[in-house]
């Protein structure tokens, strides 16, 4: 990362800009700084910050048990070593409204180009468990509108998620996403959500933004980037697909690693160590090196 690299603040000009555009925004989920790397190299739009796996690369499943220092120090980690926008999971802002306000601040500094804050009870879960609640749509606008407050970049993304389908039904996350972009969100998050008739539904509901949550084995239809742009959605994730792609390779290699006492076999499978040294921009620090130290012994 030596050559120059968009600043936060253009990060964020680009990423407002690209949700208005119109086009869908792909952001995989990155489960460390180098796959943020191959997601900028495959040329998607945008990088997703897992809260699910941050707690997972901690060993921790994810029921809010991860603190905002922790996921700053990530989330700054992962969105410098790319030039694409990257959105944070922020959970539920980690407290009241005012640590909500404290949070965006906090991820503004990382770099990040934006966060969404969710109306789930402390401690949450993840979305597509049962046994959810909902704090009362009082105090979930009031986390948006602390958040819309604290933020000093105008262009830091602040997407408001509302996991009320799952408690209260559908009728309830359409009158909160209403609210929620009344109080100032920028961006909407209807999570759970189980087909495409109900991000249609969002869609006629609300003028702003919206993203679709693409992860595995939950609680919704994996739908293709074209059928999600034709029900009006803007920007899609897929939070968990890589570290799940990730784990499971990693579990077949140690597996052959035990059982035949040599990774050979599977060596047409690995990254070659070339390709780590191209995505790793190798190169570029050998001629920063050469023309910083230009003495010659
Ligand atoms: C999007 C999400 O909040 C996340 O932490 O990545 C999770 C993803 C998952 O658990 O599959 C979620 O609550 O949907
Ligand atoms: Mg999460």
């Amino acid at each position: 990362m030596l050559h120059a690299t968009p600043t936060a603040a253009e990060k964020r000009a680009a990423f407002r800009a690209a949700l208005d555009s119109g086009e869908l925004q792909r952001f995989p989920g990155a489960f460390n700084p180098l796959s943020a790397k191959l997601i900028e190299r495959q040329g998607f739009e945008g990088v997703y910050i897992s809260g699910a796996v941050l707690s997972a690369d901690l060993g921790l499943p994810d029921i809010g048990l991860t603190t905002i220092t922790e996921v700053a120090g990530r989330a700054q980690q992962i969105a410098r070593v790319t030039s694409l926008p990257s959105l944070v999971d922020a959970d539920t802002g980690f407290g009241e409204p005012m640590n909500a306000a404290r949070t965006v601040q906090l991820l503004e500094d990382a770099g990040v180009a934006g966060m969404h804050l969710e109306d789930q009870v402390n401690p949450k879960r993840c979305g597509h468990l049962d046994g959810k609640d909902v704090v009362d749509r009082e105090t979930a606008v009031r986390r948006i509108k602390a958040a819309v407050q604290a933020r000093r970049d105008p262009n830091f993304i602040i997407a408001a998620r509302t996991d009320a389908k799952a408690v209260h039904g559908m009728a309830e996350a359409v009158d909160r996403a209403k609210e929620f972009a009344d109080a100032g969100a920028d961006l909407l998050f209807p999570e759970a959500m189980a087909d495409a008739a109900d991000f249609a539904r969002l869609r006629a509901a609300v003028d702003i933004p919206i993203l679709a949550n693409m992860t595995e084995f939950g609680k919704s239809e994996l739908l293709d980037a074209k059928t999600l742009e034709s029900a009006g959605v803007n920007l899609v994730i897929y939070p968990v697909t890589l570290l799940r792609l990730a784990m499971h390779a990693t579990e077949t290699g140690l597996r052959t690693l035990a059982e035949q006492g040599t990774q050979a076999p599977l060596l047409d499978r690995m990254q070659h160590r070339r390709e780590l040294y191209e995505l790793l921009d190798y190169a570029d620090y050998t001629a920063f090196d050469e023309n910083v130290f230009t003495f010659r012994l």
